[in-house]
């Protein structure tokens, strides 16, 4: 037997894995996994396939027919295209979803305007640096992106404009139809031969460079999250930071900003490269220190640029970086392809009605992504990992005072291959929701418990045996806290449950140090009495004189006539009087009622 722990610290961003849709078995569950509603809002419940309002969509930035066609097939959608902030704001709250581009600021005022309705918000291209991702998890909502339908739109204009720098199309074009032919004044330089510093080498900076080597550019890539093999198969090198600087006859920026690459051209980096470098970027604008771009071209350091995005769009008109006689300048089109604007309609459309319909996304931003298969594997599982997280913090006495959870998972399956962050997720919302108003979901619960200061501890442990089957068992143990039902302490001093699935249904199996097997439905009663005949007939005859109706009832004891615990399961919730005399019967030392 052995086991590792791994402290929940991690955010679920940092833990993607790649994602397929759901079976339609399984859509169902896995949207009342994603939104179920807050409890304190209950006008807006749970969507699923028999309610008839239909959601809403609010399409706020042009976007193909195609996407607009599939999201009417589900929603009812309201293209508003320009909204002020305010107007944006007003709206949002009748909105199930948002579908936008890069030029609507999706922050924090947006979400909270939402008032807990607003489920997911599809951006309609890569990069998400316009959505507050922060305050999208804190309100439980999920982002999506539609990462893939852009790339070669984007790849294809940064060549176009790399070539049309180097040989001064826009600039000679203004100057024929000014009435002019300065053609000494418009010589350019060639490419070929020319090193190309392709900064970010992920899905468009790896086609730009494929292009470029067709153009017979020697290319180098800085990336320092980028597989090598990818590199080597289009025949680049991967140099640090420092070497493309100082190498690049063009430099070409590709990189998602974020605050590390915020300026990450200024005028310290400008000093290091070439004289007379020439850089394109359809990246972000935010990716460069604008102010030194214009110090840097004015002393000669850069000889041209060529930027499609920039710090503020659109920039404002007397804007000296594109006033700037050496920069060609587009706005923000390098996604602006018919082709890729069909693709990325339609790319979107399918991921946010696929998550409104509760599907796990494929291209979620801010939600772990699992594949189908794993989550049809651990649907019982995650069913049982809610109600032990729900029973535990019943348990104890006050509620509040919560900190440290341990997560034991025994499995026979070796460690890399069982995916525990749907069962944390519903281990938190079983943990937090019977003590508070929050509502928890895929999304936000990492989230949840780290600020509600819950430190949430996993445990593997390898058991001998068959993989066949996911998990043997879950148990959750919470420290430092008494209990209401002093029996649920183990030997070690915390609350402990444990919890397996028997044909598909998820059953507690231990309760402290007391084995127990009883199926979790309905609710729950748990009493210690001195091990003796005829204790299950006398708690029984309680609850069958008020027709509260036992459907499972277990009793696990340390030995013959010493302490025992009692599992009963009952269908309906009995009133306080009947478990009043469930506690009068002589031989009861204390008892529990547990809602599941
Ligand atoms: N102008 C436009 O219309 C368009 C702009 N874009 C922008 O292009 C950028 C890249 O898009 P994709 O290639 O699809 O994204 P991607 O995620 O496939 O690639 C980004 C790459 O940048 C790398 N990276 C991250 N931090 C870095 C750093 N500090 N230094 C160097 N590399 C770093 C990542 O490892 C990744 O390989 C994004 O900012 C996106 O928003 C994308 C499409 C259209
Ligand atoms: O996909 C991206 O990151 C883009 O920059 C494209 O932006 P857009 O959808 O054209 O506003």
């Amino acid at each position: 037997m052995a086991s590792s722990a791994t402290n929940l610290s991690t955010p679920f961003l940092n833990n993607k894995l790649s994602s397929v849709s759901l079976s339609s078995n399984d859509k169902l569950s896995a949207f009342s996994l994603i939104f179920r509603q807050p409890r304190r809002k209950p006008r807006f419940m749970v969507l699923s396939a028999n309610v008839d309002a239909k959601p809403t969509v609010l399409v706020a930035e042009k976007l193909g027919e195609a996407g607009i066609k599939l999201l009417k097939e589900f929603a009812n959608v309201d293209c508003s295209y320009n909204l002020s902030p305010e107007e944006l704001c007003t709206k949002i709250s009748l909105c199930d979803a948002l579908i936008v581009r890069s030029g609507t600021k999706v922050n924090r005022e947006v979400f909270e305007s939402s008032d807990g309705r607003l489920k997911v918000v599809g951006r309609a291209g890569v990069g998400i640096d316009n959505v507050d991702l922060a305050a999208a998890t804190e309100h439980g909502c999920l982002v999506v992106n539609a990462p893939t339908a852009n790339t070669v739109a984007a790849a294809e204009h940064g060549i176009a404009l790399l070539a049309a720098m180097a040989r001064n199309v826009a600039q000679a074009d203004a100057s024929v139809k000014a009435g002019k032919w300065q053609r000494n004044k418009y010589v350019g330089v060639s490419l070929v031969g020319k090193t190309l510093a392709v900064m970010g080498f992920g899905k468009v900076g790896s086609e730009v460079a494929r292009r470029a080597k067709g153009l017979g550019m020697h290319v180098v890539a800085h990336d320092p999250y980028a597989p090598a093999d990818r590199a080597r198969v289009i025949g680049v090198d991967l140099v640090s930071f420092e070497e493309a600087l100082a190498t690049a006859d063009f430099i070409s920026l590709h990189m998602p900003l974020t605050p590390a690459t915020s300026k990450m051209l200024n005028d310290e980096t400008f000093a290091k490269m070439k004289k007379g470098v020439r850089i394109v970027n359809v990246a972000r604008g935010g990716v460069i220190d604008e102010e030194a771009l214009v110090k840097a071209l004015d002393a000669g350091i850069v000889a041209q640029a060529a930027l499609d995005v920039f710090n503020e769009e659109p920039p404002p008109k007397d804007s000296k970086l594109v006033q700037h006689e050496k920069v060609t300048v587009t706005p923000h089109l390098g996604a602006s392809t018919v082709e890729a604007q069909e693709g990325v309609a339609i790319e979107i459309a399918e991921a946010v009605v696929g998550a409104l319909k509760g599907e796990l996304a494929a291209t979620a931003v801010n939600a772990p992504m699992v594949p189908a298969e794993v989550l049809t594997e651990l649907k019982p599982y995650v069913l049982l990992a809610e109600k032990l997280g729900r029973l535990a913090v019943q348990l104890v006495a006050g509620g509040s005072g919560v900190k440290s959870v341990k997560v034991s998972y025994g499995s026979a399956r070796a460690p890399d291959d069982l995916d525990t962050r749907v069962l944390r997720a519903m281990i938190t919302k079983g943990l937090i929701e019977p003590i508070s108003s929050v509502f928890v979901n895929l999304v936000n619960a990492d989230f949840t418990a780290k600020q509600r200061g819950l430190r949430i501890t996993e445990e593997r442990i390898t058991l001998d045996g068959s993989p066949e089957s996911p998990l043997d068992f879950i148990q959750v143990q919470i420290a430092n806290v008494e209990s209401k039902f002093a029996s649920a302490i183990s030997e070690t001093g915390e609350i402990k449950l444990e919890g397996r699935v028997k044909d598909g249904i998820p059953h507690l199996t231990k309760v402290g140090s007391f084995e127990v097997d009883v199926s979790l439905e309905g609710s729950l009663i748990l009493c210690r009495q001195v091990d003796q005949p005829g204790m299950i007939g006398k708690v029984g005859s309680v609850l069958g004189e008020v027709n509260v109706n036992v459907s499972f009832m277990s009793v696990g004891r340390i030995a013959p006539r010493k302490q025992a615990v009692m599992a009963i399961g009952v269908d309906e919730q009995p009133r306080k009087e009947t478990l009043k005399k469930i506690g009068d019967i002589p031989a009861i030392e204390e008892f529990v009622f547990l809602k599941l």
